[in-house]
């Protein structure tokens, strides 16, 4: 198993600092979110209507509930049927490094392990697909059913909110070895970051729209209803065409459905794309999953700044991402990076970033 940091890779997210900061910061934001989607006014920046007592946050009965989920997971990860894909190969082909004097913060919240495993089961693998989104559609489909004991039916809203983001699980679930490409499972150690990641925040703050609309019911017209899903469909149509190409054509260049785009040699061997999706900006797939989360949050209307805390915080993540990315693949291709960005001048939004 490899650190995924050399010894003298530059430190991310702020060094130890940063890492101290977000591993006080992402839990408590997470509680506050909870807290006040739940309240009247809703308001994303104001203060929570009140802070729970430590009897109403332990509860041996939820903690049970949330082992056996995951228990259940694990259980369903270890089926034996099922399709067995290679993984990235390693950065460091010859040789293990171990940074001696390793930063306990950072590499706490980053992870000194970049592949944990114990015999075939992959622990980040694992987290990063199943228990955490899975559980966002389940809680989406709570507040549904809650949202239809209480007043009936389920709004239209709620409908939207819960398929566009099924759309997007499954998506995920259905291009499953796609993910073995992310920064995630090829840069990043397994800690606080992903393991919090994965576990807590994508299905407790992921729901946040349907959790809001449970409490905060927001009329909404066909004809508005109608607008928001084309909006989905055009950034689910961006997100899952650019993803697709690259991936196809990270498999095979020769694919025929990738087979006539430009591309820059690079010294590694591989190339890259210059047209087509990839051409039109640096990471036209963050565009359209951007598209896809305004119009996760569109359903909630405008009264509210908390449904919109989803692509606040998705924009940053993204912007964030983009960087570290551009500074990764700098390393990896050197001139022809420098090359691609010349001819592909914008990162993720056409004519403005
Ligand atoms: N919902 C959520 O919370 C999140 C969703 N995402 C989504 O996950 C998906 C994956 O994102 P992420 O892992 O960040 O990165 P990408 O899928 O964008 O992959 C980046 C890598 O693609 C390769 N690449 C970049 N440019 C080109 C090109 N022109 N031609 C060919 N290959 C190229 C490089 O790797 P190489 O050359 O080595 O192949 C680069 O390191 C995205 O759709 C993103 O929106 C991401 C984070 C959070
Ligand atoms: C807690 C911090 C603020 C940030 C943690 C970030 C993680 C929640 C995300 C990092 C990359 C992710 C990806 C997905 C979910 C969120 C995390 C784990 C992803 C599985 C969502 C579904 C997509 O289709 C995908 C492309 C498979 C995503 C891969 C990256």
């Amino acid at each position: 198993m490899a650190s995924p940091q050399g010894s003298r890779a530059p430190l991310e997210f702020g060094g130890p600092l940063g890492a101290a900061a977000l591993m006080l910061l992402l839990p408590a934001t997470m509680f506050h979110l909870l807290l006040v989607a739940r309240s009247g006014p809703a308001r994303l920046l104001g203060p929570p209507p009140y802070l729970p007592g430590l009897q109403v946050l332990w509860s041996p009965r939820m903690l049970l509930l949330w082992l056996t989920w995951l228990g259940l997971q694990a259980a369903l990860y270890l089926l034996p049927a099922r399709k067995v894909a290679e993984g990235q190969e390693l950065k460091d082909k010859s040789r293990l490094l171990y940074p001696i004097n390793g930063n306990p913060i950072y590499d706490f919240f980053l992870g000194r392990e970049l592949n944990p495993r114990v015999w075939s089961f992959d622990f980040k693998y694992f987290c990063e697909l199943r228990p955490g989104l899975i559980g966002w559609v389940l809680i989406n489909l709570a507040m549904l059913m809650q949202e239809a004991e209480l007043r009936g039916s389920p709004s239209l809203a709620m409908w939207l909110v819960n398929g566009f983001q099924l759309l997007y699980v499954g998506d995920a679930l259905w291009h499953e070895e796609a993910v073995l490409t992310t920064m995630d499972i090829t840069h990043d150690g397994f800690g606080f970051m992903l393991a919090f990641g994965d576990l807590a925040w994508v299905p407790f703050t992921y729901s946040l729209q349907a959790q809001f609309l449970l409490h905060h019911p927001q009329p909404l017209g066909l004809p508005v209803a109608s607008v928001i899903c084309l909006i989905n469909a055009v950034g689910y149509y961006i997100f899952r065409g650019a993803n697709s190409q690259k991936n196809t054509f990270r498999k095979n260049p020769s694919d025929p459905r990738v087979a006539d785009l430009e591309t820059i040699p690079t010294a590694t061997g591989r190339q890259l794309l210059v047209s087509g999706w990839w051409g039109m900006v640096r990471h036209p797939n963050y565009l359209g999953d951007l598209i896809m989360a305004l119009a996760w949050s569109l359903p909630c209307g405008v009264s509210h700044l908390l449904p919109y805390f989803y692509l606040l915080y998705f924009t940053a993540l993204l912007v964030h991402r983009e960087a570290r990315d551009e500074q990764q693949c700098l390393q990896k291709y050197g001139l022809a990076w420098h090359e691609y960005c010349r001819r592909v001048p914008y990162r993720i939004l056409p004519y403005i970033y």
